[in-house]
């Protein structure tokens, strides 16, 4: 299962959410370190959406990549949950595909496109993988409707891999129309 939507649309709160209902023992996904939020540390900030009684914690390490060896994360877990899904390496579908076989759900939440709306990273991937997609909607930081899209804020670059981590500094949630006039300079019906 997996949530996609801009930043702010609520995705870890609903990853948070989904493990919380289903219960058990779940290992918690970390992306590489490297591409993780500064200041932001993901199994924390889902520990802290989760009751603790619900679910057992078995995180994994910050260099962890299932390619090396998935059958070890599967032991004694009911489920693996992933944030930050569009920085995960390409491996993690493969992984996912052996999980399910072996009975185990799979939760991610992710970024589906970039800041210039292009493809990011693993996630489009995951997605079409995925047996279910909860696209999220945050609040358009221009006229408040529902934002599909992230956009730099003015003077902002992106680089070309699309990868700079950040928080409101960087980025804003928007509406298609917002967003239309943002990228490319549409003046607005
Ligand atoms: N423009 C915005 N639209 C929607 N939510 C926002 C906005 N700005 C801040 N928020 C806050 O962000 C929270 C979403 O947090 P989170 O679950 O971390 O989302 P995501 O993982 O999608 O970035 C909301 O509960 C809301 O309080
Ligand atoms: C749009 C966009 C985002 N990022 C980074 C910025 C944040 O560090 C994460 C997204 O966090 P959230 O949980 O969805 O709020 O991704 C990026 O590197 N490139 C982009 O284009």
């Amino acid at each position: 299962m997996a949530w996609t939507g801009p930043m702010w649309a609520g995705k870890t709160t609903a990853l948070a959410r989904s493990i919380a209902d289903r219960g058990g023992r779940w290992r918690i996904g970390v992306v590489p370190w490297a591409a993780r939020p500064q200041g932001r540390d993901l199994p924390d900030r889902l520990r802290g959406l989760l009751p603790e009684s619900s679910v057992q914690w078995a995180p994994l390490p910050d260099d962890w990549d299932p390619e090396r060896d998935p059958e070890a994360w599967a032991e004694g877990v009911d489920g693996i949950a992933l944030d930050e899904a569009q920085f995960a390496p390409p491996s993690w579908l493969d992984a996912i595909r052996r999980w399910r076989a072996w009975g185990l759900r799979v939760h991610l939440a992710g970024l589906s496109l970039d800041a210039l709306g292009r493809p990011f990273g693993t996630m489009p991937s995951l997605l079409a993988a995925a047996d279910e997609i909860i696209v999220l909607h945050a609040r358009c930081a221009r006229c408040g409707r529902p934002a599909r899209d992230t956009a730099l804020r003015p003077g902002v670059t992106l680089p070309e891999d699309g990868v700079a981590v950040g928080d409101g500094d960087r980025y804003v949630p928007l509406c298609p129309r917002c967003w239309a006039h943002s990228a490319g300079g549409d003046s607005l019906p």
